[in-house]
């Protein structure tokens, strides 16, 4: 058991790289020293397979280093990933072993996993530029990225030229007459591979107090108009231009609404301020036109009620439930509906599906204030 428990805690770290010459290689050997000197960090060294085989490979202090295959850059807690400097980037090799990682990449397996990169340059040309462009790679995956900072810098040896940069530890292998990599290049290495297992390790701590295994940081349902708090139907007011009249204060003893349970209960006519638009008996002193522009009003004082009802927030009402329409109308009328629509269409298209109701359309002989229209509504709020 206690076996099982020192293999989950320890943190396994994929150093990956690609050398021509072995420069690469003799700092991914440091920067796998620096991750074994973090208590119960392994490091695992591997080589990215070649596009083309090198010629003298088998004679090569690396020769014995084995390949990686893509699909295991998910099997750890971290990467560093290594690389010559190629013309200011990483090289072909790593470049086309990365490109096989779309699967990868789309299934967000990488997110949140802690990477570093560390370089062997020539003389150096571009050299934190490249490390910056391998940076967009690991960025796109998601990757936690380690870089240096300055660690290690008070301590190398400033009379001679040395590889550190802020970004990740790199050799300059091209300066002559001189050891490389250098002291100092080595000893930044082994501080960036001791970093890179502390962020690791901080990983796999907080993964297993999450319950998670790796890559995928988080899943979260998308933002939606109201954690935005956008007023959903002060928005679609606008788009149709309609600004809401001052609600109709009550002519009586009575009030403009009444909230039981949920459910809000409002009547109104067709006052716009203080008095009632198209006033009359329908096809014969008002058109059915101006019926029709006397319903959208009511509608529009039902609205302006409701939104004080909701809390001056229309965006608090959860459906509406039902209308009735008075209409005043001489014996025998039938159009009703072609008059309610009007109304209807109105709050539908304010409330989309929420505005949908049962309605309800009757002929009066006289209606208050000799309005040719009256709304009875019942809404729910939320
Ligand atoms: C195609 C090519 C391009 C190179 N471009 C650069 C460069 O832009 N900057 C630089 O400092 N060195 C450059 N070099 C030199 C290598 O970075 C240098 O030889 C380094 O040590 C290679 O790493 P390795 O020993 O792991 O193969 C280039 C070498 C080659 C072959």
């Amino acid at each position: 058991q206690n076996k099982m428990k020192d293999e989950h805690s320890t943190v396994k770290v994929l150093v990956l790289f690609n050398t021509v010459n072995g420069g690469t290689y003799k700092m991914a050997q440091e920067i796998a020293a620096g991750i074994e000197d973090f208590p119960g960090a392994k490091a695992i060294l591997k080589q990215v397979p070649r596009i083309k085989p090198l010629e003298n490979e088998m004679k090569q202090p690396f020769a014995s280093v084995p390949y990686a295959n893509i699909s295991e850059l998910t099997a750890y807690d971290a990467i560093a990933f290594g690389s010559a400097v190629h013309f200011g980037n990483m090289s072909a090799d790593m470049r086309y072993f990365l490109d096989q990682s779309v699967n990868i990449w789309t299934s967000r397996k990488l997110e949140g996993i802690p990477a570093t990169v560390f370089m062997s340059a020539g003389s150096g040309a571009g050299r934190e530029a490249a490390i910056l462009s391998f940076w967009n790679t690991l960025a796109i995956h998601g990757m936690m990225i380690v870089p240096t900072g300055i660690m290690g810098t008070s301590e190398i040896d400033k009379s001679i030229p040395q590889g550190n940069t802020a970004f990740g530890a790199s050799s300059l292998a091209g300066i002559p007459n001189s050891i490389r990599p250098s002291k100092g290049e080595l000893h930044v290495a082994r501080l960036q591979g001791y970093a890179l297992a502390k962020a690791a390790k901080g990983h796999q701590l907080t993964n297993s107090l999450t319950g998670q295994t790796s890559g995928l940081t988080r899943q979260v349902s998308p933002i939606t108009d109201k954690d935005q708090k956008i007023n959903i139907t002060e928005t679609k007011l606008k788009e149709l231009n309609i600004s809401l009249p001052k609600a109709p204060a009550p002519v009586g003893n009575y009030k403009p609404y009444r909230v039981s349970g949920k459910l809000v209960f409002i009547n109104q006519i067709a006052l716009n301020n203080g008095k009632v638009d198209h006033p009359g008996l329908i096809e014969k002193e008002v058109t059915e036109e101006q019926a029709r522009l006397a319903t959208r009003q009511t509608l529009l004082n039902v609205l302006a009620v409701l939104k004080e009802a909701a809390g001056g927030n229309l965006d608090n009402v959860k459906q509406a439930v039902q209308l009735t329409g008075y209409f005043y109308t001489p014996a025998g009328y039938t159009k009703h509906a072609v008059l309610m629509n009007e109304a209807s269409n109105l709050l539908v298209q304010l409330m989309g599906e929420k505005g949908m109701h049962t309605r309800a359309t009757v002929g009066a002989s006289s209606l208050p204030m000799n309005s040719s229209v009256e709304i009875q509504a019942i809404f729910e709020l939320e």
